[in-house]
């Protein structure tokens, strides 16, 4: 099937064409390891593992490469170090164990590759030392600087002029620097600060290269897709470019940007505070596919906030769907959903086509639905209990109330048959299956599994129907 993806680049949808027949590879910018990664932070992880999915199965898993970095040195991990007292592998190994825990609750898949920045310093170096003899870059003082105005195309990707960046940004203006917009390649380290040995002295790596060096190292110098958030976009992917064209390579092809995850119209950040982890959510019961169904909810190029609402509404459709789609693993994935995701991964789309196949009803679409699910990583046989529901669930998803009510309408419809009343009975019985309750099944039932039709279920309904005959 045909892929069509945004790029930031050209701004426009285009159709995928991969730089070498048949095989996909992708580099997406991943977390600094210093904090629990907040809500904000899952929504890339998330985004681009729904489009490693799709890639996958349109070339197959064999043939798409993804790397996903952990940036593990930096100021900000330094200065938590710093704080605590902690030693810094402590603090990165830490981070990354409970990164990839988290994410793996959201069912997304590892990348193929997920290097980790210290392990490509050499690289890093090699490239920075490029760079110098080729014109692009200067050492001053312990510090290795990129000359941005040495880079014709700097500030295509973002839609910026050089000058207007220099008037709007906060570059800061250092005494080494010819030029304030010169970003940081490569910076001198104290004694206790992590350092590699350089031909420009004892030093650490600029945020920026990391992310060059090792696309090049693990990617080489051309391939298909770069993603991160938006907020990245410029300077950090801006920067990424110039480094990596005026070192001789193509390098991406097709840039992607997810929107914001906000809380209140702001970008959720740990710079703001105003954040929650997606430990603090699955901690309080919160099941991961919940979080991951809200996520697909909206489109990726759009910004949008976590809300009570539509967690709720992930666990009413996720509980009932779980009830009969469990056991269903003969569906193939539905032709329409792989459609849609192809369609600039239009994810909301893909959600109402899963709605339409539920209620169809019919076999073969809840077969499909199962296996679409599954391929957009939510498994249906993951239990999706509504944590902020009291009550054990029983059999189909029925709580105790659930049960309680249907046991006062049966008590009520028997105590008419006794009486034969059988007309008022009769209604009460066409009312219940009306509602997705057989009262004849209900007498012999164990837990309600053959008596209540989890596909028109409605316990709503029902408690009315209670209610109505008080
Ligand atoms: N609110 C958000 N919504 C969506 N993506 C986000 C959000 N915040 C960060 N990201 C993305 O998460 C990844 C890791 O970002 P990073 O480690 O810089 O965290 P951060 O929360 O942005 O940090 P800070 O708040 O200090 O700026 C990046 O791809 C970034 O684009
Ligand atoms: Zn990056």
């Amino acid at each position: 099937m045909t892929i069509k993806l945004y790029n930031t680049k050209t701004r426009q949808k285009e159709v995928f064409k991969p730089l070498v027949d048949g095989k996909a590879s992708m580099y997406v910018c991943g977390p600094t390891v210093y904090e629990r990664a907040h809500l904000g932070n899952a929504r890339p992880v998330l985004v681009f593992d729904m489009l490693y999915r799709l890639l996958r199965h349109e070339y197959g898993a064999e043939n798409v490469q993804y790397v996903r970095n952990f940036t593990d040195v930096d100021d900000k991990i330094n200065a938590r170090a710093a704080q605590t007292g902690r030693p810094i592998s402590e603090i990165t190994d830490e981070t990354i164990g409970w990164f990839l825990d988290d994410m793996g609750a959201l069912g997304a898949l590892e990348p193929t590759d997920m290097p980790r920045a210290t392990a490509y310093i050499a690289p890093m170096i090699a490239m920075i030392e490029d760079l110098i003899a080729n014109g692009h870059a200067y050492a001053a003082e312990g510090h290795v600087l990129f000359k941005v105005r040495s880079y014709k195309d700097y500030g295509k990707l973002s839609g910026r002029s050089v000058d207007d960046m220099i008037a709007g940004a906060r570059v800061e203006v250092a005494p080494y620097k010819e030029d304030p917009m010169d970003f940081v390649l490569w910076k001198p380290s104290s004694d206790d600060l992590p350092g590699w040995d350089s031909p420009w002295g004892r030093g650490r790596p600029g945020w920026h290269i990391e992310c060059s060096a090792m696309a090049y190292k693990l990617l080489g110098a051309a391939f298909d897709i770069h993603g991160g958030g938006n907020d990245l976009t410029f300077p950090h992917h801006e920067n990424e470019i110039a480094q990596s064209k005026c070192a001789g390579h193509d390098f991406a092809n097709v840039w992607m940007h997810n929107e914001m995850l906000q809380v209140e119209g702001k970008k959720m950040s740990k710079s703001l505070g105003n954040f929650f982890t997606v430990r603090d959510l699955l901690e309080q019961g919160v099941p991961g596919e919940v979080i991951r169904f809200v996520m697909l909810s909206t489109h990726y190029r759009k910004p949008m906030d976590w809300t009570e609402k539509k967690r709720e509404e992930a666990v009413s459709h996720l509980t009932r769907w779980r009830a009969s789609l469990s056991q269903r693993t003969a569906g193939t994935i539905d032709p329409e959903i792989v459609s849609a995701l192809s369609n600039d991964l239009n994810t909301p789309l893909a959600l109402v086509r899963l709605h339409a196949l539920w209620k169809s009803g019919q076999q073969s679409d809840l077969d499909s639905m199962a296996a679409s699910l599954r391929f957009m990583g939510i498994d249906p046989a993951l239990p999706s209990v509504d944590p902020f529901d009291e009550e054990p669930q029983v059999g189909y998803g029925l709580t105790s109330g659930d049960r309680e009510t249907i046991e006062a309408i049966f008590t009520h419809w028997n105590g008419l048959k006794k009486e034969k009343n059988f007309e008022a009975a009769d209604l009460i019985r066409k009312q219940a299956t009306e509602m997705g309750l057989d009262l004849q099944k209900w007498l012999v039932s164990i837990n309600g599994e053959d008596a209540v039709n989890p596909l028109i279920l409605s316990t709503d309904k029902l408690r009315d129907l209670r209610e109505s005959l008080k």
